[in-house]
């Protein structure tokens, strides 16, 4: 899968998100502080890669901040996102299975290597739920 990959800073797992989706055989767009030719704020990186869901360059997107807050608020700026701040793997899961999230949020301060790969474990596991009252979730927010 192609995954857009935002941070404001290089702290914390910053760094260890690109290469841990790597590992799992993801595609890269970096933004950011992962990206040297970009700007780093944190409305701007999490803003590009949310963009880069919306617009079809890529199918998911994780975006960093320090606290994972303005991350996950800037990219649900964006039409046809649904960005999720994920501290554990529970949370990652239903994100996924009843949200249909598309973007993971994460905050540098709390997610430690561990709970990365839990978080990213849960991701990357769960499935859309096709429940229509699921299904139809906040779409008609976006009219
Ligand atoms: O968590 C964040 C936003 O939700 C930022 O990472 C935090 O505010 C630090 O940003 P800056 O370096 O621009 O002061």
């Amino acid at each position: 899968m192609r995954i857009a990959v935002a941070a404001d800073s290089l702290d914390g797992v910053a760094a260890t998100v690109v290469t841990e989706l790597r590992e799992r055989g993801h595609e890269v767009i970096a933004h950011g502080a992962l990206n040297d030719s970009e700007r780093d704020d944190w409305a701007w990186a999490s803003a590009a890669a949310a963009r880069d869901v919306a617009e079809g360059r890529a199918e998911q997107a994780v975006v960093c901040c320090w606290t994972g807050t303005g991350a996950a608020i800037a990219a649900n700026k964006v039409r046809g996102v649904r960005a999720a701040l994920c501290a554990d793997g529970y949370t990652a899961d239903g994100a996924r299975r009843w949200n249909d999230a598309n973007v993971l949020a994460l905050s540098l301060r709390v997610v430690s290597e561990p709970l990365l790969k839990e978080i990213l474990d849960a991701w990357f596991a769960g499935t859309a739920s096709t429940d229509p009252a699921d299904v139809a979730n906040v779409a008609h927010l976006e009219a």
